[in-house]
């Protein structure tokens, strides 16, 4: 089954509950909210604060990415916000199991992430501790951009190393991920898709939801 999970950083801020609503509405599965220090990534966006002013609008799961230095300074105060689901860059962990472990101290499920250059070797050794597994399908810090199909592959190789560990875990994309490149992602083995432009950038939520899935299931 796949999941869409539509990313607020493509959303009118300014109306924020309602641009969720409209998600939910248009049968999202969860809804994604990336967070970006300025120092990790090159952008700002938004931290706890606005996690817990969007928790009461939706029922939908909360996929937390933190594209942050130093992640855990900042896990507790976004799992109390509501993160259902906190993934932490593999990039910014120092020490990734322990990293790991704290997220699901503060009973959220842990995801790890990988930048489109970070080998997937980065993560054997933590996968039987992880719920999810998100690649980067762009270098992370902005929405809108091109997908990078040199990712694709390693979709392929997290599946491989998931199934080789008996662990059943999301395999999740990020970045680029419209009704053309979604099939890509899903064939090799994704089976959530993050996408911000596709869908805020359509004011029909519904249908460019309806697309993605579409496409997906040819
Ligand atoms: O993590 C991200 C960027 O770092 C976003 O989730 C991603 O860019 C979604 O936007 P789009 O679908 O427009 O590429
Ligand atoms: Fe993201």
């Amino acid at each position: 089954m796949i999941r869409i999970a539509p990313s607020i950083l493509s959303a009118d801020f300014a109306r924020l509950a309602e641009e969720i609503r409209s998600v939910e509405e248009g049968g999202a599965d969860w809804i994604h909210v990336d967070v970006m220090d300025g120092h990790f990534v090159p952008n700002l966006t938004l931290g706890p604060p606005i996690v817990a002013a969007i928790r009461p609008v939706t029922k939908l799961p909360l996929d937390v990415h933190l594209m942050i230095t130093d992640p855990d300074r900042y896990i507790p105060a976004f799992a109390e916000a509501g993160a259902d689901l906190i993934s932490v860059h593999v990039e910014a962990c120092v020490h990734l199991h322990r990293t790991i472990q704290l997220i699901k101290e503060q009973g959220a499920k842990a995801g790890v992430v990988l930048n489109p250059h970070t080998p997937v070797d980065m993560i054997r050794h933590v996968m039987a501790e992880v719920d999810l597994v998100l690649l980067m399908t762009v270098n992370p810090g902005f929405g809108g951009q091109a997908f990078i199909p040199a990712v694709v592959p390693k979709i392929r190789e997290v599946a491989r190393l998931a199934n080789e560990q008996n662990k059943a875990i999301d395999i999740e994309v990020d970045g680029g991920v419209n009704a053309k490149t979604a099939p890509l992602c899903v064939e090799a083995g994704a089976n959530v898709l993050v996408a911000g432009s596709a869908i805020y950038n359509d004011p029909d939520r519904a249908a460019a939801i309806r697309a993605l899935r579409e496409a997906c299931a040819k």
